[in-house]
């Protein structure tokens, strides 16, 4: 049986910022790809959600501007764009099995443990000084009759021809989301939703400014709705709710995601697990000496995002080749959907602290901003929350969201003094980043 100094389970975010800083070690690994390589955010994430997106945002920015001196919105051609994005990404797989192949082993199969120390794959068993488990997650998929209709993310993002309708489950990041992506390209999209919100996470005021954004561009939403079947007439697809019957072309299925770790065979050893996936210490190590688990499934409170797996990676790396002793520390981490708007934030989140005196809440409106205003933006809104004069938390929800927040984030994570800011900086004018000056008394 051939051994190595680490195996990587997975090759995602997490196992790739792995190999790419093993790849400058003389470590021997080995990576185990189960599908396809580089893992979810760049095949069918993060990056191809994002590149549709830039078409959408021109879509959704023209249409904002009708009547404010722009008199033919935009309109987006699906199959084009689809073209164009496949031609950009259907490569990728193969190239970063190639990159990865450079360096270390490759096996492409789904590896499963035979006890603690043991891993297989078609048909091969290595074992290696640390074992690392990066296997992310996967959708859940509604257990209803008809299910063989639901589509993911998977599928949407790849979609060549686009459904005149879509209803889209539930309404998390991936739903809303994709669903802004089909509904800017002219699809008639309805979202059902199982509870009386969306997101959540974000400020309550946010998600309701959200929701009516969306339905004000047509997108209908259905809440409180369990959905209970599927089923098809000719070409048409019905899904059934205890709200009624929705009729529809093409169904996405967006109810959040689960840990992948039913191929790993985590029962023949003693790694432990609970729903939210796999248990690990301060140093990322398993409840198995010299096995870790790394990215999204991992069980923690943190959210699953791709700089937060690969900052797992990066410390993992570093306290594997020694370069640290430490536990791991979070730093100040950033979360936005990238709808229209957008919603975005960091640290405190201002509704969990309202009541509380220790904290300030300032709620500022964006759209007299001249920046803002050329955008027809009317919904901007920066929220900021200070305690004992230290900025500690930001939210937004607005077209710039996302950047805004990135310009706050800073200020939070280095606990940067508001005087001390003003003093030392001093931002480009007039563009997003020039806010935060002022925005700091
Ligand atoms: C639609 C969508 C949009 C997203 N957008 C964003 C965004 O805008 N920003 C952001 O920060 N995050 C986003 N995310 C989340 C981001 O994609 C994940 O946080 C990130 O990919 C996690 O990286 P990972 O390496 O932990 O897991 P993954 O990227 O999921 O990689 C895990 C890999 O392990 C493989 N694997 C699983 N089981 C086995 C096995 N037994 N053997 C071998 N291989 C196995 C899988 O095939 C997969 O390739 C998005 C997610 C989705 C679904
Ligand atoms: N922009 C981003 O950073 C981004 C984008 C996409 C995904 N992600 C990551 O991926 C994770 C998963 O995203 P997601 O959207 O799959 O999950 P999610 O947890 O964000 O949303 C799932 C939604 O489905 C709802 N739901 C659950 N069961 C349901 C049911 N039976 N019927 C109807 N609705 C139901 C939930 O209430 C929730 O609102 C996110 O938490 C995030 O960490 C991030």
């Amino acid at each position: 049986m051939k051994k190595y100094d680490e195996i990587l389970i997975g090759s995602g975010p997490a196992a790739y910022k792995m190999s790419n800083l093993l790849a400058k070690t003389t470590h021997q690994v080995l990576v185990i790809e189960g599908f396809e390589f580089g893992g979810t955010c760049p095949n069918y994430g993060c990056e191809p959600k994002i590149f549709l997106e830039g078409a959408a945002r021109t879509v959704l920015q023209s249409q904002q501007l009708l009547g404010k001196g722009i008199s033919q919105p935009a309109k987006l051609d699906w199959q084009t764009l689809m073209q164009t994005k496949l031609e950009r990404f259907n490569s990728w797989p193969d190239e970063t099995r190639a990159i990865i192949k450079k360096s270390h082993d490759v096996e492409a199969g789904y590896a499963h443990f035979i006890d603690d120390k043991t891993v297989s794959v078609n048909g091969r068993q290595y074992q290696a000084d640390h074992i690392i488990i990066a296997t992310g997650q996967t959708p859940n998929i509604l257990d209803i009759p008809g299910k063989e209709y639901l589509h993911t993310n998977y599928d949407l993002l790849s979609l060549k021809e686009l459904p005149a309708r879509v209803a889209v489950i539930g309404a998390g990041f991936v739903g809303l989301e994709l669903a802004t992506l089909v509904a800017a390209a002219g699809a008639d999209v309805t979202m059902i939703v199982h509870s009386d919100r969306v997101l959540r996470g974000f400020t309550r005021g946010e998600d309701k400014a959200l929701v009516d954004a969306m339905q004000k561009r047509g997108i209908k939403f259905v809440f409180n709705a369990n959905t209970q079947k599927i089923s098809q007439c000719k070409k048409e697809l019905t899904v059934t709710t205890d709200q009624g019957d929705i009729k529809t072309d093409y169904i996405l299925n967006a109810i959040g995601r689960h840990p992948n770790i039913e191929k790993l065979a985590l029962d023949n050893t003693n790694i432990k697990y609970d729903r939210h996936g796999i248990k690990v210490d301060d140093h990322m190590m398993t409840s198995v000496e010299g096995v870790y688990a790394i990215g999204d499934v991992v069980s923690r409170k943190q959210p699953k995002l791709t700089p937060v797996a690969e900052f797992e990676g990066q410390y993992l790396f570093n306290y594997l080749t020694g370069k640290t002793t430490q536990q791991i520390a979070y730093p100040t981490i950033g979360q936005a959907a990238f709808t229209f708007p957008e919603v975005a934030k960091a640290g405190v989140n201002p509704d969990d602290v309202a009541n509380d005196p220790q904290y300030r809440v300032k709620r500022i409106p964006l759209k007299y901003g001249s920046l803002y205003a050329g955008q027809n933006d009317q919904i901007s809104t920066l929220t900021l929350v200070f305690k004992d004069q230290q900025l500690v938390g930001a939210s937004e929800i607005g077209d710039y969201a996302a950047d805004d927040i990135n310009n706050f984030i800073p200020i939070i994570g280095l606990q940067i003094d508001s005087n001390e800011y003003r003093q030392k900086v001093m931002a480009i004018y007039p563009t997003l980043g020039d806010k935060v000056a002022g925005a700091l008394l």
